[in-house]
C-alpha cells in the first residue's frame, strides 16, 4: 500500500464565483491522524469533502492511496474513504439494519454485526434495538460502525463529537483512537475542540479564510504558533470567525 494516504497538490475549490479553498498543499501518511482546526466558515468541511469527491476540486490534484481522486470509480473511492458527520444519520429500524445499510446499498455481503458493534465498543445485544431510541453517543457509534462495515482505509470525521456530552465525547474519541492503533486507520478529523485536537492528532492543520495557514505537531501549533492568524485564533480559544 502507498505510504501516503492522501496528497493535496495546490487544491482549490470555487463555487458561485467564490473560492472557498485555495492553494492547499499537504499530505497525510497512512495511519496518521490529522486534526483540522480553524474558525467557523474557514473551509474545513469543504476540504475534507473533496477527498471522497462529495465535492470536486476546481483546481489542483488530490491523490488518495496512490491514485488521483477523479481516476477512482466513485463507489470504490467512497468505500476506501469513509465519512462520519456531527449529526449521526440514523434510519428507522434496528441497530443491525443501520449498521448493514451501507453494505446493502453497495450490494456487498452482510458482515457479523456483533463484531462491528464490538469495534465501536457497543454491546452485541444492542443489534436488535430500535436505533432511534439510542443515546447520542450510541448513535454516533452506530453511524461509525456503518462506515467501518465498508472497511475504509481512511476516515473523514466532521465534528463527530460536537453534539455529545463530555463523557460520550471521550468515549467516542477513545474508540476512534483504538481504531487507529489496532487497525491503522488514517484519519482527517475536523474539530472545534482544541483540547481534542491536542489529544488525538499526530499533526494539526490550521485552516483560515480558505487557506492552509499552518501545519505542525500539536506542540508546534499550540505552543509555538507562527502566524498572527493562528495566534489570535488560539487567544480567542478557537472561537473567531473566518
Ligand atoms: N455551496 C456553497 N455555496 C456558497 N458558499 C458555500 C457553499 N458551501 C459552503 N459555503 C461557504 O463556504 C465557507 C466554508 O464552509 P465550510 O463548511 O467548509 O467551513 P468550516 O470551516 O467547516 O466551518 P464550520 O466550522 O462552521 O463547520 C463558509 O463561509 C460557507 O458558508
Amino acid at each position: 500500500m502507498a505510504s501516503r494516504a492522501v496528497e493535496l497538490k495546490n487544491v482549490g475549490f470555487e463555487t458561485g464565483g467564490l473560492w472557498l479553498l485555495r492553494g492547499v498543499s499537504a499530505e497525510v501518511d497512512v495511519g496518521q491522524t490529522v486534526a483540522i482546526i480553524g474558525p467557523s466558515g474557514a473551509g474545513k468541511s469543504t476540504l475534507i469533502s473533496l477527498i471522497n469527491l462529495m465535492r470536486t476540486p476546481t483546481e489542483g490534484e488530490i491523490w488518495v492511496l496512490g491514485q488521483e481522486v477523479r481516476a477512482w470509480p466513485v463507489r470504490e473511492l467512497r468505500q476506501r474513504v469513509g465519512m462520519v458527520f456531527q449529526s449521526p444519520v440514523i434510519f428507522p429500524g434496528s441497530v443491525r439494519d443501520n449498521v448493514l445499510f451501507g453494505l446493502e446499498l453497495h450490494r456487498r455481503p452482510p458482515r457479523d454485526v456483533a463484531e462491528l458493534l464490538q469495534m465501536v465498543d457497543l454491546p452485541a445485544h444492542l443489534a436488535d434495538h430500535a436505533a432511534e431510541d439510542l443515546s447520542g453517543g450510541q448513535k454516533s457509534r452506530v453511524a461509525l460502525a456503518r462506515t467501518l462495515a465498508m472497511e475504509p482505509d481512511i476516515l473523514l470525521l466532521d465534528e463527530v463529537t460536537a453534539a455529545l456530552d463530555v463523557h460520550a465525547k471521550r468515549e467516542v474519541e477513545s474508540t476512534l483512537l483504538r481504531l487507529k492503533r489496532e487497525f491503522g486507520k488514517t484519519m482527517l478529523w475536523v474539530t472545534h475542540d482544541l483540547d481534542q485536537a491536542r489529544r488525538v492528532a499526530d499533526e494539526v492543520w490550521f485552516v483560515a479564510g480558505g487557506r492552509l495557514v499552518e501545519r505542525g505537531t500539536p506542540d508546534e501549533i499550540f505552543n509555538e504558533p507562527r502566524s498572527e492568524a493562528l495566534r489570535s485564533f488560539l487567544a480567542e480559544g478557537g472561537e473567531v470567525r473566518s
